[in-house]
């Protein structure tokens, strides 16, 4: 229950609904509890009339009928109070699943990119989806069950002890081995559903990846042992669907044969004790067998509460464990910063932690703001990699990086974040509307705003040739546009943000260059104010910027302006010469 502990801070939020709804459980118990009393008295009631002690139809009927009407108003109202009780407890337990969701996504977006790398996206969605689901049944059925039982148990064996106390003893005899059964099957049943949940995950995981490649699947025409692979997967998944079903079907009839096994102990020693004269009316038996049958399911569910006890525990750890981690990337100032966009690298190196690969081996240069820079290079020679420390998706090893002049430690990761532009290598887009896609860089753009971006990225034309024109869904990664359309979606994006900073990783490589030279030249006039970094291969994109470095295996190996460049012997002009002779 240590893990659980975590919960707390949500039950002293929820406090009062939470006592409200025990106290509506209690009453709904209460008037349960009438039933078997008023069927006794209704026994009784018969047995006078068999016995004449009641001689008048009249009194006789009015008894029965008191007696009746009693039951229906006690049903109804304890009808309704569990109507009630099912409303504030189980509410209680899905506001709690919404906070924990909510709590574990705020993590997730806190966390870097180390911690995406290390740990797979399946994981994650678990841990949000079915390990918070299995918390939330500890918070609601749980806790609801175990009050049910508990306000259960007592009232009715108080009523039962009172009545006839060694008939009591002998009817719930049985219940505790009910109890430990249930248990044990709830566990196998645990055991077997996660084995199930995984293959369902395998299933759906392989059918997504086959379906996002389905044009690679189709053109090397290896459908069929995609079928084949498919096939026997689900085969497996079948098979362990059938050992659930299997541990399941046991519940019911097992509870069946615990009840039965218990009217029948309450009849024979019922019976005997009728005939020895030890209680008074058959009423007492009819009483027994209905608290019996009463008591059984309340009984059952301290086993399974046991068990999703224990399966919230193991849950709640895993959810702990991403809560417990801090966010390698700390904003460690409070203080607001107005980002010029002045970067100064000086003698920069950097590690990647999980391949130990060292991207850049003391990097330095400096970028005065509104100026424009270009990296070129080979591909792996650590050009992405500068754009991601400036954006401070990683932290240096070694050296120092400046924005304005401060370490980029010391500056507001919310103001440095929001100062940037960043068009990425492989443009992502989601699945929404153009338009939306545009402006997810400033979401109080107007359309107007949307529409001139789109023209500066040269791809205005392209969208209102769409039926839907900005308004058209994308689909998963925006598969309905071409890769050029995406990057330059994906340029419009950071253009309708007006960044302090622009960073442009290799963002061009699948336009033509004719209309690279337009972005270029619309980028030329925009980013006059800008701090600009543009990554490409081709000389084309960086033969304008102020400043251009060339990057070999994470060194600065030339740099200069293309004029100097192009005199210089080396990787700069002989990519120049062979781009230009292409
Ligand atoms: N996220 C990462 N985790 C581990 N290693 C990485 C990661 N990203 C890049 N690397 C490694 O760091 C080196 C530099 O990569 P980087 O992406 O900065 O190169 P690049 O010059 O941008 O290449 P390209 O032109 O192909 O985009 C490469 O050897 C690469 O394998």
């Amino acid at each position: 229950m240590k893990e659980l502990q975590h919960l707390n801070k949500y039950f002293l939020k929820y406090k009062y609904r939470i006592i409200l709804g025990i106290v509506i459980t209690i009453v709904a118990r209460i008037f349960l509890l009438f039933t078997p009393r008023l069927v006794r008295e209704i026994f009784t009631v018969v047995e006078h009339w068999n016995n004449n002690t009641i001689t008048d139809i009249s009194v006789f009927k009015q008894a029965l009928l008191e007696n009746i009407l009693l039951i229906i108003g006690a049903s109804i109202v304890a009808g309704i109070f569990t109507f009630l009780m099912r409303q504030t407890i189980i509410n209680v337990s899905r506001y709690i699943e919404f906070d924990l969701k909510n709590e574990v996504y705020q993590k997730y977006q806190q966390l870097s990119l180390n911690f995406y790398k290390q740990n797979r996206t399946g994981d994650l969605m678990n841990r949000i989806t079915e390990d918070v689901s299995r918390v939330r049944m500890y918070a609601g059925p749980a806790i609801m069950y175990s009050i049910n039982t508990i306000t259960l148990f007592i009232i009715a064996l108080i009523y039962m002890f009172n009545q006839a106390p060694k008939l009591t003893l002998y009817t719930v005899l049985p219940l505790p081995i009910l109890s430990v059964a249930i248990y044990k099957l709830s566990k196998e049943i645990h055991k077997r559903s996660t084995v199930v949940q995984e293959y369902l995950s395998k299933l759906s995981s392989s059918t997504q990846e086959t379906f996002s490649g389905i044009s690679i699947v189709k053109a090397y025409g290896i459908e069929p042992q995609t079928a084949a692979d498919f096939n026997s997967l689900s085969e497996e998944s079948r098979q362990k669907q059938l050992d659930l079903v299997k541990v399941r079907s046991f519940f019911f009839p097992m509870m069946i044969l615990l009840i039965g096994i218990s009217n029948l102990m309450v009849i024979y020693i019922g019976g005997k004790q009728y005939i020895d004269g030890e209680i008074e009316s058959l009423g007492t038996i009819a009483e027994f067998i209905i608290y019996v049958n009463m008591l059984t399911w309340p009984v059952a569910t301290v086993g399974w509460v046991t068990s999703i006890v224990q399966q919230a525990e193991a849950s709640q750890k895993r959810i702990n464990a991403f809560l417990k981690l801090t966010p390698e990337i700390a904003n460690k100032t409070q203080e607001r910063h107005v980002i010029e966009g002045n970067i100064s690298f000086k003698n920069v190196s950097f590690t990647y932690d999980d391949t130990n690969i060292q991207a850049l081996k003391g990097v330095s240069f400096t970028l005065e703001k509104g100026k424009t820079l270009a990296i070129i290079g080979k591909t792996g020679s650590g050009k992405s990699t500068i754009l991601d420390l400036i954006g401070r998706l990683y932290d240096i090893e070694g050296g120092e990086l400046l924005i304005d002049g401060k370490p980029i430690d010391h500056i507001n990761l919310t103001d440095l974040r929001n100062a940037i532009g960043y068009v990425p290598q492989d443009a992502f887009l989601f699945s929404d509307t153009i338009k939306n896609n545009i402006k997810f860089g400033k979401e109080d753009a107007t359309d107007e705003d949307v529409i001139t971006a789109a023209k500066q990225a040269q791809v205005h034309k392209n969208i209102v040739k769409f039926n839907k024109g900005y308004d058209t869904v994308l689909g998963e990664r925006g598969i309905t546009l071409s890769g050029g359309q995406k990057q330059r979606v994906s340029i419009a994006r950071a253009i309708v943000k007006d960044p302090v900073i622009l960073l442009l990783d290799d963002s061009l490589s699948a336009v033509d260059t004719e209309t690279e030279e337009k972005i270029l030249k619309h980028l030329n006039t925009l980013s006059k104010n800008k701090t600009t970094i543009i990554v490409s291969h081709r000389v084309s994109s960086a033969k304008n910027a102020d400043h251009i470095i060339v990057l070999d295996n994470g060194n600065i190996i030339q740099s200069g302006n293309h004029s100097s460049l192009v005199k210089q012997n080396g990787y700069y002009k002989d990519l120049y010469l062979k781009q230009l002779s292409e």
